[in-house]
């Protein structure tokens, strides 16, 4: 049994896509992951804070134009709003045609401290898909493989967002960042002016199965902009890089990096983009968190499958 419940021994990134497709069926054109979105457009206004502390072009060129795409977890382009983890990706444009990118969820750690972890998950769930396997199997896995149950504790009882701007996102890998003296380790999180703000039970049951991107619009319309504060958790030098299943510890300082203005949504924007998180500028370095290269290298097969119509 504990071997049944161990997670792949292999997992690369066309197994992913694989699993992604089996699970959702084939469809041409579309994300293999985060299927369903909104594009949305605005800009980044890096604060005092950042642009004193961090030697990167990210901050160095002031307020700088932003292409985001809110989107469902999962490969369903008919995902049920009513519940499920809501994404991000956002590239900012920064002078002399350089990009860098972010992309995070609703949720703070990853489901285990490996691909193979989330791997093995996606296969438990087509199994059940196909009748080989039961919800009992899902928990047994969970139960055999310690690093994925941080991931289900923090989601415990958590209710799914009224609107994608209600909501926490986070980048869940850690990332480096070059200081004055020396480079710093960070997590980001992104965090609405307005609040978070949950679907009741109500709601959940009266609702349709579609509604963000309609009130991602109304909300453009009667406030003109909708905004995100963005901040970097600073990790201590015993804090791990590679490991996106361990939260840091709550004390770790926090700089208020600057802040996400949203002013337009809707349109085809975001369909020649890759939100490829480890597509980064001078000044920031991705860690040697193992899911970074494996979301690289997924995220790629994706986007040359949509963009040829697969
Ligand atoms: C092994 C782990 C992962 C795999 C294999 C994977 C795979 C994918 C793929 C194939 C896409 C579609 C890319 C495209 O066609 O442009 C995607 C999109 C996305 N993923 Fe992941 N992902 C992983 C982990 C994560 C994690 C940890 C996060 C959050 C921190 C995340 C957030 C997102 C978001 C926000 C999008 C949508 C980006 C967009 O709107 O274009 N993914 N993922």
């Amino acid at each position: 049994d504990d071997h049944k419940y161990a997670p792949p021994a292999s997992a690369n990134a066309q197994d992913f896509i694989a699993v992604f497709k089996e699970l959702n069926g084939v469809h041409p054109g579309l994300r293999k992951a985060h299927a369903k979105g909104v594009c949305a457009a605005g800009k980044f206004t890096p604060s005092a804070a950042a642009t004193d502390r961090f030697n990167t072009a990210l901050f160095d060129s002031g307020e700088v134009p932003v292409t985001l795409r809110f989107s469902m977890g999962g490969g369903n382009p008919e995902a049920d709003e009513r519940q499920g983890t809501r994404g991000v990706g956002i590239q900012f444009q920064l002078p002399n045609n350089q990009q860098h990118n972010i992309a995070g969820i609703t949720s703070a750690l990853f489901s285990g401290s490996t691909p193979n972890h989330f791997l093995g998950l996606l296969q438990w769930n087509l199994k059940i898909m196909r009748g080989e396997a039961t919800r009992e199997d899902i928990a047994k896995y969970i139960a055999a493989n310690p690093s994925m149950q941080a991931a289900v504790e923090w989601n415990k009882g958590k209710m799914p967002s009224t609107e994608y701007t209600n909501a926490d996102y986070y980048g869940i890998h850690a990332f480096w960042a070059a200081g004055e003296q020396q480079r710093e380790k960070f997590r980001w999180q992104l965090v609405p002016t307005s609040g978070n703000e949950y679907l009741t039970q109500e709601e959940q049951k009266s609702l349709p199965t579609t509604f963000l991107a309609e009130r991602l619009m109304e909300r453009l319309e009667a406030d003109g902009e909708v905004s995100f504060d963005w901040h970097w958790t600073i990790g201590a030098e015993e804090d791990p890089t590679n490991d996106p299943s361990v939260l840091w510890p709550e004390d770790r300082e926090r700089v208020h990096v600057g802040k996400i203005t949203i002013t337009a949504a809707g349109g085809e924007n975001c369909t020649p983009i890759n939100f490829d998180p480890m597509r980064v500028v001078r000044g920031i370095q991705p860690s040697d968190d193992p899911v970074l290269p494996m979301r690289s290298a997924a995220y790629a097969i994706s986007f040359g499958q949509r963009l040829s119509n697969q």
